[in-house]
């Protein structure tokens, strides 16, 4: 089958995990509250708000309730669409004032490059929001690297673990799923692309799993886009 497009996650991808989880996520914790007591009336957090109360099952809850239930979600390392929505808007300062870059691996860097000047069709697909997703390429280690994608998805497509979310963004890429090719660090988002069709490569950067019936590399450099 040939592949016409590649579908990558983020996070363990693309992206070193440590960047998520020491970088962006504490950034989003220290400046959650202030963000939100700043920011309640903007159309955007109201909105936000009220999917968070509707997560907590909580109509009526206040914003100190709301402020301590992103505050666990992000301990947690929940992928509650409404966290990710408020990440996004909190990261904007952060990359703006550039307390930091969007890590992206070199191999990444030059086969994004690469496979798009060869003609394939790239996306993104993370649980971090498509507005965060943007910053990241957007404020790069290798600077704005948005003009590669052709496309963003995040959780308001569907969940990563979910064979559904991939149908649904193979039917807007246009392509039949079996010429998409997903990679992640994560079996369970692979299986659940692979049941939608899609091809799958796992991203093993720094142990290679004992078995694995998904093809497993360390680096995008070992990616086949051939007999896949
Ligand atoms: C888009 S940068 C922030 C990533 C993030 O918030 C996250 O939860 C990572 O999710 P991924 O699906 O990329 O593993
Ligand atoms: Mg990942």
């Amino acid at each position: 089958m040939t592949i016409k497009a590649i579908l990558t996650d983020i996070e363990g991808t693309t992206t070193d995990i440590n960047f998520v989880h020491k970088v962006l996520f504490p950034y989003a914790y220290d400046h959650l509250a202030g963000y939100l007591r700043g920011h309640e009336q903007d159309e955007i957090v109201q909105s936000v708000l009220e999917d968070a109360r509707a997560e907590l099952g909580q109509p009526e809850a206040d914003l100190e309730t709301l402020i301590r239930a992103f505050l666990g979600w992000i301990e947690q390392d929940k992928k509650v669409t409404a966290l990710k929505t408020l990440q996004g808007l909190i990261w904007v300062a952060g990359y703006e004032q550039q307390d930091f870059t969007g890590h992206l691996y070199d191999d990444a860097y030059e086969y994004l490059q690469k496979w798009q000047q060869q003609g394939l069709k790239l996306y993104v697909f993370s649980s971090g929001s498509v507005k965060a997703q943007k910053l990241l390429f957007g404020y790069s280690d290798f600077g704005d690297l948005t003009p590669l994608f052709g496309g963003y998805y995040d959780t308001t497509t569907g969940h990563k673990r979910e064979a559904t979310a991939y149908r649904a963004i193979a039917a807007d890429i246009g392509l039949p799923a079996a010429e998409i090719l997903f990679l992640s660090d994560i079996k369970e988002e692979l299986d659940a692309a692979r049941e939608a069709g899609m091809a799958t490569t796992l991203l093993a950067r720094d142990q290679l799993p004992a078995q694995s019936d998904h093809t497993v590399v360390q680096t995008f450099q070992q990616i086949t886009l051939t007999n896949i």
